[in-house]
Formats: structure tokens, sequence, C-alpha cells
């Protein structure tokens, strides 16, 4: 099977240090990969290099087949290239509805066409909108306001809004961060359910809970360097996982392995 994302001896060096280290992982179509690691492990560093907003010293990525490397980061999530960033804005004056209008690209299509096509336009991005606030399963959320929202409903805001974008690939940044074990638990069925719908995933996260049960497959990331990879029974039985991250002080906190 051909991957979706590749990145071969991905490297970035920030003051002299590498927060990537020659990373090579690839991600199959259909899929949720994951990539763990203690903290400064590198793994947002590697979000950034994958999506235009860190400069890639050495290595390259490939994303569906084409050389992506030397592009900014709106092109690639014009390719279907989308993430999510560890925290989370969303505009607060608008509706969580008007918050997913805004992240589907018309701006080509406003532009160009006349008032007639325009219309058809507008429905299209309706019906992007409507198909992530489904998927996402916050329907009944979308005349809210984001300060209305717990922390959990707030995130999943944040899910709909990069779907709302038509990922192929959606990168998400932590997106289990400050939900409890029951908003977790939703948030890993709906990832599940994303994959179904075609949505292929590239996951970090410190919550292993969510990790172990929502991932295909697993990376971990030790200064910048993958020290292992496999399913995650495999990575979670790993000595060298186990030495630098599992079982380390740095590691996730208690209660969440
Ligand atoms: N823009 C930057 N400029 C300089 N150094 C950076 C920058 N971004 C990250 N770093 C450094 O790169 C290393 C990796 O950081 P990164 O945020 O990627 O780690 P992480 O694994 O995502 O950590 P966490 O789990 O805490 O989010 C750290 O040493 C960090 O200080």
């Amino acid at each position: 099977m051909t991957a979706l994302l590749e990145t071969r001896g991905l490297t970035v060096t920030y003051g002299g240090i590498n927060a990537n280290d020659d990373v090579t992982i690839s991600v199959e179509p259909g899929t949720i990969v994951g990539l763990i690691g203690a903290n400064g492990a590198g793994k947002t560093t590697f979000i950034d290099a994958i999506t235009g907003f860190a400069r890639v010293s050495s290595g390259r990525v490939t994303f569906a087949g084409e050389d992506v490397t030397g592009l900014q980061p709106h092109p690639r999530s014009r390719r279907g290239l989308v993430r999510t960033f560890q925290s989370l804005e969303l505009f607060e004056d608008l509706t969580v509805w008007d918050n997913l209008l805004v992240a589907c690209d018309t701006t080509r299509w406003w532009t160009l066409l006349p008032d007639l096509l325009r219309r058809s336009q507008g429905d299209k991005v309706a019906s992007q909108a409507r198909w992530a606030l489904a998927t996402a399963g916050i329907e009944h959320l979308a005349d809210r306001l984001p300060q209305e929202l717990s922390h959990g409903q707030r995130k999943l805001v944040g899910v709909a809004r990069a779907l709302a974008a038509r990922p192929q690939l959606l990168l998400l940044d932590e997106p289990a961060a400050g939900l409890d074990a029951v908003e977790s638990a939703e948030l890993s069925t709906r990832l599940r359910g994303l994959v179904e719908e075609g949505v292929t995933m590239f996951l970090i996260d410190h919550d292993m809970g969510l990790m172990m049960t929502v991932c295909d497959y697993v990376y971990v990331l030790d200064f910048g360097r993958i020290i292992a990879h496999g399913t995650p029974a495999e990575v979670r039985n790993d000595p060298r996982v186990i030495a630098a991250y599992l079982g380390s002080s740095h590691g996730p906190t208690e209660g969440e392995a």
C-alpha cells in the first residue's frame, strides 16, 4: 500500500540542537498513527515540520505521493494536510456554526465566481460544515457560543473546525489535553468513527489510555529521535520505551498510563 504521508530523515534544528533528528515515519491511508514521547521530545516540532510551520533543515516530507517539503502551510492544507493546535483558539464572538464556516476554504471561489455560482458554493460550504458537526457529534451545539461550552466540547469544536476543511490527513496535537476520563473515551470513539469517514489521522497525546486504544501504530520519540515503533502492544512492552518514557519521571502523569 502507498503511504499517504512519509517523512525521510527529517531534521529540524533550533539553535544548534536537533529538535527532530533523522525522523523517518509513514502513515498508511485509513489508519490512526500516534507519536508519543516525553515533554520536549520534539512531537509538536514534528507536526510543525510536516505542516510547514517549522523549517526543515534536511530530509523530506511526501504527502499523497508529492514532495511537499518546501511548501508553505496554506498550500499543504489545500492538499488535505490539516492540523489542530495544542492551544485551542476559537472565535469567541462567533457561534460554533460560524466558527466552522470560517474554516471552510472558500477564498478562491468567492472572488472568482458570479453570484449564481456563489450561491451553490455557499451550499457546498454549509454542507461541509454540517458534515463536520455531525462527524464530531456536536450538531446540538451549532448555535452556542464557545464560552458556553465545557472544555471537552470546545476540543470537539476544534476537531470539527479542522474537519470542515475536509482533510485527507488530520494531524491532532494533544486533543485529549484537559479532558476527563469520560470525555477522553468519547473522543476515542469519535476518532475511530472518523476513520470510517475516510479521514486518516496522525495523533500526538500524553493520554496513554487514548493512544493505546485509538492508534493502529505508534512511534516513540526521545530527544528528537525515533527510538521505537510498532503496534500499541509492542511499544508498551518495549524496554527502551519504558526506560525513556513510560517508566520515567518525565513520562505521562499518574492515571494517564
Ligand atoms: N520555535 C522554537 N524555537 C526554539 N526552540 C524550540 C522551538 N520550538 C521547540 N523548540 C525546542 O525544541 C524541543 C522540542 O520541543 P517540542 O515542543 O517539539 O516538544 P514536545 O515533544 O511537543 O513537547 P510537549 O510534550 O511539552 O508539548 C524543545 O527543546 C523545545 O524547547
